[in-house]
């Protein structure tokens, strides 16, 4: 299974959503080791984790962070949607299925979208500030980018957004009901990202607690009014 997904091959769509930047560029593992020989004169990019239940607003927040400050928003969800989505993907079902039941796709599969989207956005964009939204959620997650890329990263801080799951699940449920198209925002995949977000994700923030750097927000005002303890975060 490693070595498959070794070969993953993504390709990540070049456009202007929220305030991303995409870059068009199709990968393998072969291409990968390549710009991974490219990227010795890459800046090291800095990193803030964005971390928070399923629809406590991590997503609507980054896009505000874009806006002022001139990050590059990466969401490891949308990544995932993006390569399930993939014609010819052979991740495709694996990814479904992991969303649909809200459990953690294994890591080797994250971590090399993450790291392509990284490699080729600062390759083009020259921007090296990245917002990686809804990772790492899980011990899997946590140890893979320990091992994968974190002495090649600046982990700045990790943002975790505050909301009770019952505000959170009605945010989901009105995302869906207004046409999101995702295959998790129903009550019974809902139920399933709770118990992971709550058994699997808490201990990761737990961990970066314990590192201090954990910066919490009270993600139950209004989405200015988050901002306003968000811009606080990022002005130095
Ligand atoms: N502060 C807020 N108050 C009310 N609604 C909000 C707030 N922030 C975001 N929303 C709405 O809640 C829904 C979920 O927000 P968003 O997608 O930003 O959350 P998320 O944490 O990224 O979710 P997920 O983890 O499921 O991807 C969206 O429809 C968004 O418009
Ligand atoms: O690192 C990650 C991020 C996400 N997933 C899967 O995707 C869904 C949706 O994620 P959102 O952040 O809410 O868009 C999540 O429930 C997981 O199934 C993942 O496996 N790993």
């Amino acid at each position: 299974m490693l070595d498959n997904l070794l070969r993953l091959s993504s390709v990540i769509g070049r456009f202007a959503q929220k305030g991303q930047v995409r870059i068009l560029s199709k990968l393998s593992v072969e291409n990968s080791a390549k710009s991974c020989r490219g990227k010795m004169s890459l800046p090291k990019p800095n990193i803030v984790f964005v971390l928070g239940a399923p629809g406590s607003g991590k997503g609507t927040q980054c896009e505000k962070i874009v806006k002022n400050f001139g990050y590059v928003h990466l969401s490891a969800g949308d990544l995932l949607r993006e390569e399930r989505s993939r014609e010819g993907s052979e991740y495709g079902e694996l990814i479904e299925n992991y969303i649909r039941n809200g459990k953690i796709v294994p890591v080797d599969v994250t971590c090399a979208l993450l790291e392509n989207a990284m490699t080729q956005n600062m390759k083009v964009s020259g921007k090296d500030s990245f917002l990686i939204d809804g990772f790492p959620r899980n011990q899997d997650n946590l140890d893979g980018w320990q091992r994968r890329m974190s002495e090649k990263v600046n982990l700045k801080f990790v943002i975790v957004f505050n909301c009770p799951e019952d505000a959170c699940v009605e945010r989901c449920i009105n995302r869906g009901k207004s046409g999101s198209n995702r295959s998790d925002d129903n009550i019974e995949s809902l139920k399933k990202r709770f118990d992971t977000f709550i058994n699997d994700s808490l201990p990761i923030i737990n961990h970066y607690k314990e590192q201090n750097l954990v910066r919490e927000v009270d993600a139950t005002k209004n989405p200015d009014e988050v901002f306003e303890d968000v811009k606080v975060l990022f002005a130095d």
